[in-house]
């Protein structure tokens, strides 16, 4: 089993861990209680702060129900967090747009992380030619 350090940077919100029966992927709280008008843009703290494991990243996303509770979306889709994001005060966020007034309030599950192994080292070899045969393009499957 691997051990991540975490420092909670917050009291009032709760611990993570795994819900039972739902899957590998580990909810995220909120660290405060934030209110939000249509169009704004908010990071929203999550209250800890952890050393992933070498060789390790971890992908935030929102929860399924994320979009349906709170009306807001998260901008960058999937949230890097790198292994070198690992001091005390490298808090994690969820960069969020509200699409509606809304409320998300303190130690509220409002995203989801998992770790995931670093992918090798990628060398890029310029070439004219590639070898594959052209699949169509983008899109070209049709409907
Ligand atoms: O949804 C996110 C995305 C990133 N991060 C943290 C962890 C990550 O390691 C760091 C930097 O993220 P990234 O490299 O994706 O952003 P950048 O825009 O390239 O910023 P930087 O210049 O800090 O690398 O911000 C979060 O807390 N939440």
């Amino acid at each position: 089993m691997e051990q991540i350090k975490i420092k909670y940077l917050t009291d009032g919100i709760d611990h993570l861990c795994y819900v039972g029966g739902k899957s590998d992927w580990i909810d995220l709280h909120a660290a405060e209680t934030i209110t939000l008008k249509t169009g704004d843009f908010k990071l929203i703290p999550l209250g800890v702060a952890m050393e992933i494991p070498q060789g390790y990243e971890a992908h935030v996303a929102p929860r399924s129900s994320t979009f349906k509770n709170y009306g807001v979306l998260q901008v960058n889709s999937v949230g890097i967090v790198d292994c070198s994001y690992c001091g005390d005060n490298d808090q994690w966020f969820m960069p969020v747009y509200a699409t509606r007034d809304t409320t998300i309030t303190k130690n509220d599950r409002i995203c989801q992380f998992r770790i995931m192994q670093n992918q090798p080292t990628l060398e890029f070899i310029q070439v004219e030619q590639l070898g594959g045969a052209d699949r169509g393009g983008f899109g070209s499957t049709g409907r």
